[in-house]
């Protein structure tokens, strides 16, 4: 009989599983379950749906290995005896944002500048509201009497793993020192540095006010321990963000960078060196194979299809095909996609604005094509900081909900000057948890071969990006580039 091994995608939106044969990849079942709707959400919200997605995907009685990947950054406290102090501030939770520019400015003893330059060369990631870190401060300063009951503070995959090893509220001590993470994951806290590979405890003091307990960072294959629920008895692997898994889950190799459409943006790029850009733009975190990870993700993608849609009536596939009868450039509307405000760049009071209509182009069709050019572009926006960092990009990988649309897989290859390759519609990021637990079950990570690729073509068109950016610059960035 074969081995089986299960991976898990705990996102924003919703929890993923799938079920695969160990040696070949082969996919023997799936499954998934929705996450509430918010940037607060109550972790036992994703256990409940881990529970249903598990039994959507038929159990996990039968598989020797999980690994658990996820959102990043989100906010879990717990308390001494391991109950969830509050709801978690997910990742696309702004609030922090002014505490984020404190954490900045207080690093470089009140100069922006050089405070950026500390977190760049320390941490690899200059603080925005989405970095736990800022997270934490904010709590310090609104809930103080939550920072206090706070005796260790976790991610969401950390939380979900340590759930599956049995642990939980009335684990108490022993359950907290049994909190492990990956170096992935841990990447994006901003108290542990991916250069150093270890924890900054007076980064997170800075921070916090104190140093509570943190998850072990496990390496690359190293075991987090046995499931005793809902999989008794597999091995655990040490799990990933989110970003990490789809790079293992697509096999990213030197030269790809992946791009991903899902709540966020992200464009990422497995490299063989950290990163330290001062800028903000990109985020220097760990990858899940020992290496690193830079990226830069936004805080407008898939949603801002989603509205579109909602606001003109039809279904994600009816936008793609009137996105689709537009043409390229949208008549000259061009869409700048901060609805919740940004990440990349850092304006988080920013919101969404319309350029450039006129009777011609103010059509149902000009707009679903500007949704989805402005996202790209703004993902465009996100490749040239990568590059500017030194990223190698030869090739642009699309992943994430909304790389099923047609007219997303065009509009990137007109605008990012790449080629192209779409994966078959998958679970790129529970696939890569997936192979995680096959490498840590087997040693090393298997080489499969799971999944087709096309390779898509469109005439690249300069006007759209061109246009874009003389627009984000004077609405937006006053004058700057
Ligand atoms: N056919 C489609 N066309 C465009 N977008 C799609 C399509 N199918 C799914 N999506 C998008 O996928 C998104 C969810 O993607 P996903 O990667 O699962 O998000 P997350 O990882 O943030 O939870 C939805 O917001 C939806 O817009
Ligand atoms: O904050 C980041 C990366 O830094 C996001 O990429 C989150 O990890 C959420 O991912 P999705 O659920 O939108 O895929």
């Amino acid at each position: 009989m074969a081995t089986l091994v299960a991976g898990v995608d705990s996102s924003t939106q919703s929890c993923k599983v799938v079920v695969r044969d160990a040696e070949t990849g082969r996919l023997m079942r799936s499954g998934s379950a929705r996450h509430p709707e918010g940037t607060e959400v109550h972790p036992d919200a994703w256990w409940d749906s881990l529970q249903t997605a598990v039994a959507a995907a038929g159990g996990l009685d039968d598989v020797a290995a999980v690994s658990v990947a996820g959102q990043q950054h989100g906010m879990v406290c717990l308390d001494a005896s391991g109950q969830v102090v509050r709801p978690a501030l997910l990742w696309n939770d702004t609030r922090s944002a002014a505490a984020a520019e404190e954490l900045v400015k207080e690093a470089g003893d009140g100069d922006t500048s050089s405070g950026a330059r500390f977190w760049a060369e320390a941490i690899g990631t200059v603080p925005v509201a989405s970095i736990t870190a800022a997270k934490l401060r904010w709590l310090a300063e609104n809930e103080p009497e939550n920072a206090a009951r706070t005796a260790a503070v976790c991610l969401p995959h950390d939380w979900l793993t340590w759930r599956l090893a049995g642990h939980g509220a009335g684990s108490g001590a022993a359950g907290l020192a049994a909190l492990a993470t990956d170096r992935s994951d841990a990447s994006g806290t901003g108290y542990w540095s991916p250069a150093a590979g270890d924890y900054l405890p007076e980064v997170l003091e800075q921070a916090l006010g104190r140093v509570p307990a943190l998850p072990r960072v496990l390496g690359p294959l190293e075991s987090a321990g046995t499931a005793r629920v809902l999989a008794p008895g597999a091995l655990l692997g040490p799990g990933a963000g989110d970003n990490a898994g789809a790079a293992l889950g697509v096999g990213a190799g030197v030269g790809d960078v992946v791009v991903s459409i899902g709540t966020s943006g992200t464009v990422f790029a497995v490299g063989g060196h950290a990163t330290s850009d001062a800028s903000g733009l990109v985020a220097g975190f760990a990858d899940a194979t020992g290496h690193y990870l830079p990226l830069v993700c936004t805080l407008n993608a898939s949603r801002v299809l989603d509205a579109t849609a909602a606001l003109l009536g039809v279904t994600l596939p009816e936008l793609t095909e009137l996105a689709l009868a537009a043409p390229s450039g949208a008549d000259g509307l061009t869409l700048v996609p901060y609805f919740e405000g940004e990440r990349t760049p850092n304006l988080p009071d920013a919101m969404g604005s319309l350029h450039g209509i006129t009777l011609k182009s103010y059509t149902p069709a000009n707009l679903a094509r500007a949704a989805v050019e402005g996202i790209m572009c703004s993902l465009a926006d996100g490749l040239a900081a990568l590059t500017a960092q030194g990223v190698q990009a030869e090739r642009a990988i699309l992943v994430g909900g909304g790389a099923r649309s047609r007219a997303v897989q065009e509009a990137a290859a007109q605008i990012l000057g790449l080629t192209v390759l779409v994966p078959e519609p998958g679970e790129y990021v529970a696939d890569g948890a997936a192979r995680q637990a096959a490498g840590v079950l087997g040693g090393q990570l298997p080489d499969w071969e799971t999944h087709r690729t096309t390779t898509v073509t469109s005439p690249p068109d300069p006007r759209i990006l061109d246009r874009y950016r003389t627009v984000v610059s004077t609405a937006y960035l006053g004058g700057r580039a």
